[in-house]
């Protein structure tokens, strides 16, 4: 007997984490249209992102629109498949055009997790104690409450991290909660930190699915899916990450929510060595214009000057 048809093809990248992503957005939509699981197709592929796994490299160093999308986007947009499932912190906020990010599953924790086998916070660590991170967010917040620390590169997927912790590479690090949840590593984590201090990045924590743009039945296939409160707040915070021409070269904190029947945002932007930072915070309706203005607020503090240190 000749198989069926796929209902629908998911791209998504390799890594333990993009995987189990995936398979939860197939297991979602084959319960919202009664559909086997067998008929929703996950294809892997291997990204920019995951190719440059080079020690030395800083994602910044790499750059590029999209390190982390663009092989997957090539296929969506050719029609090879129908739905790209991305960490929506991964995706470039200059969308290619024809590519829409369609639906976000209720966001995850938002917070970023300390880990460390030596020490229980940040202010426990030994003088001049090696923070693993590739990430200049999470190196610039950290050498705000501790200058003294040397920030050592720290690749990799999630278990790599990890691993590398293990063997010593470094003495503390910082990943996603949202991610060791997803992957049943949050016992791993040693501390959860206070995000008004650790801001997150933009867009953290929000599984995001892209499809064609104007494909209404791709449309009409990732609707039930989407959750309309992180819907808003990522669409709030990707606004203002592209105000700030925001690309993984800046230090970008954002952080969305509700009160009041109303949206809010709270944006941060940092100097590379953490001395130096801008807080703004707003309210509104509108998710795009509240993170523009937002974003707004944030380049007209830092100034000119503060701003062209990132594009050195
Ligand atoms: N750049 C890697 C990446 N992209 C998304 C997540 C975490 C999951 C999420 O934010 O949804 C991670 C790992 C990390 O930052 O610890």
């Amino acid at each position: 007997m000749q198989s069926p048809a796929p209902f629908a093809r998911i791209g998504t990248r390799g890594s333990p984490l993009a995987l189990a992503q995936a398979k939860l957005v197939r297991g979602l939509l084959a319960r919202a249209h009664g559909v086997a699981e067998d008929r929703i197709e996950i294809e892997v592929f291997s990204t920019g992102g995951d190719r440059s796994q080079a020690e030395n490299t800083t994602l910044s160093t790499i750059g590029g629109k999209g390190v982390f999308t663009k092989e997957i986007d090539e296929a969506l947009l050719a029609g090879r498949i129908d739905l790209g499932v991305h960490s929506s912190k991964d995706v470039a906020t200059g969308l290619p055009p024809g590519m829409v990010l369609a639906a976000f599953l209720e966001r995850e924790d938002v917070r970023d997790a300390f880990l460390s086998v030596s020490a229980q916070g940040i202010d426990n660590l030994s003088e001049g104690a090696r923070f693993g991170t590739s990430s200049i967010r999470r190196a610039a917040q950290a050498l705000r409450l501790r200058p003294d620390l040397t920030i050592v590169p720290f690749r990799g997927n999630v278990h790599t991290r990890l691993q590398k912790l293990l063997d010593g590479v470094a003495d503390a690090t910082l990943l996603a909660l949202a991610g060791l949840n997803r992957l049943g590593e949050a016992h791993r984590a040693t501390a959860i930190l206070d995000p008004d201090q650790f801001m997150p990045a933009p867009a953290q924590g929000a599984i995001g699915i892209a499809i064609r743009q104007g494909d209404q039945r791709l449309a009409d296939i990732v609707a039930p899916l989407d959750h309309a409160a992180t819907h808003d707040a990522i669409a709030a915070e990707r606004a203002m990450l592209a105000v700030l021409d925001g690309s993984c070269r800046t230090p970008v904190g954002a952080l969305s929510g509700t009160a009041g029947g109303l949206l809010t945002l709270k944006g941060e932007i940092l100097s590379l060595d953490g001395q130096t930072s801008f807080r703004a915070e707003a309210q509104g309706s509108d998710p795009v214009a509240l993170g523009e203005s937002v974003g707004r607020d944030l380049l007209a503090q830092a100034g000119p000057n503060f701003l062209a240190q990132w594009n050195r």
